[in-house]
């Protein structure tokens, strides 16, 4: 496994060990004990699955209070896949970091409580696993918008008009979120 960190301090990128053979491959997704030995000592409450054709774009979301800490992936199709650090007392407010996540590439990425969370789809019939650190708590969910160009995302939507919820096309921006402390 191998554990990468990025130019904001908390979200990590992790490779896990893929078995590869005649038969296809094999690889832990999560180990309690083996991600521990990392330093990566979690305990998650909730997986969820989303499966959304290309062009979708879900985000950038975060509760507070009840922030959750995400292990996310994709295993099948591909995601553009991003991190805001929606922290006040952080030197990176605002600052966001992008990766591609893809049945191909298997990354996983760490986004910690403390950060919004979003992703474009790249492919048709992609799904995205993830696992939570909290409970869903609708009551104190948001988003923030998603093309606010206080934060400047840069998504790569090749020209096309993203498929948004209701609730993202309504994005809260940027000064007006109720970030962390
Ligand atoms: C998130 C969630 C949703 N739901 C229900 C609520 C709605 O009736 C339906 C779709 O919810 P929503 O449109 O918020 O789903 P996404 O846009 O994929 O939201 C997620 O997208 C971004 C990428 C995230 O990081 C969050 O985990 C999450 O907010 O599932 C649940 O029952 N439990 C849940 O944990």
């Amino acid at each position: 496994m191998i554990v990468t960190s990025v130019d904001i301090p908390g979200p990590l990128v992790i490779e896990p060990k893929v078995f590869g053979d005649e038969r296809g491959f094999f690889l832990e997704s999560w180990n309690e004990g083996r991600f521990a030995e990392a330093g990566l000592d979690w305990t998650f409450v909730q997986d969820n699955h989303s499966r959304s054709a290309k062009g979708v774009l879900r985000g950038i979301h975060f509760q507070n209070p009840n922030p959750q800490g995400k292990l996310v992936r994709v295993v099948s199709g591909a995601v553009w896949d991003v991190a805001v650090d929606l922290r006040r007392s952080s030197p990176h407010y605002g600052q966001w970091f992008g990766l591609e996540l893809s049945a191909a590439n298997k990354k996983m990425f760490w986004v910690p409580p403390g950060f919004g969370h979003g992703f474009l789809t790249l492919e048709d019939g992609t799904d995205f696993l993830y696992k939570c650190t909290s409970l869903y708590d609708p009551s104190a969910e948001q988003s923030l918008q998603w093309n606010d160009p206080a934060v400047g995302i840069d998504w790569p939507l090749d020209g096309i008009e993203p498929q948004l919820s209701a609730k993202d096309r309504e994005g809260t921006p940027f000064d007006q979120i109720r970030a962390y402390a």
